[in-house]
């Protein structure tokens, strides 16, 4: 795992390392994919996405993932929730909604699953915990779009 020191009042600090996901809506419904790896997570649930690397933007993170996960080109849109912490603090989820470009079709090309679910449908799946509170957020977006 990647940290970084950051001076501030004497004391160096760590910045907790970002994953970024995203929640790709389109009709009504949002995208959820099933982790095919590591054994711990496999058949959880989560938003494609991952970890921000170094020199890149948030939203790079999340184009070079959805394409790498997905086959897919997406627009990227706004927050959605807030930062969960996740690994005692070392890391944050972080998710922003997206739309597919071109009429892109998600291909499970990393995920054991994909499943587009309607607002009444998300708890239908066992997310990921870090996923819960964003999860809770997302009815209605759903329901504008
Ligand atoms: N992508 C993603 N990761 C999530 C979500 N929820 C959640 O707890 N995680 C966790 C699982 C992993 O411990 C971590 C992200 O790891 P990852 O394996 O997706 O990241 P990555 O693609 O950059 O993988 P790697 O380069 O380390 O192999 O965040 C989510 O909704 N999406």
């Amino acid at each position: 795992m990647r940290t970084e020191r950051v001076s501030g009042n004497g004391q160096d600090r760590r910045e907790p390392r970002v994953v970024v996901g995203a929640a790709i809506i389109a009709d009504g419904r949002v995208l959820a994919c099933a982790r095919s790896a590591p054994p711990e997570v496999a058949g959880r649930w989560e938003f494609p996405g991952g970890k921000v690397e170094p020199g890149e933007t948030e939203t790079e993170a999340l184009a070079r993932e959805c394409a790498e996960e997905l086959g897919v080109r997406v627009e990227i849109g706004a927050r959605v929730g807030r930062d969960v912490r996740m690994a005692h603090g070392r890391s944050v989820l972080r998710v922003y909604v997206a739309r597919l470009l071109h009429d892109d079709q998600p291909k499970a090309l990393e995920h054991l699953e994909l499943r587009w679910l309607a607002a009444g449908e998300l708890d239908t799946v066992p997310w990921l915990p870090a996923d819960v509170p964003i999860v809770a957020a997302l009815p209605p977006l759903l329901a504008d779009s």
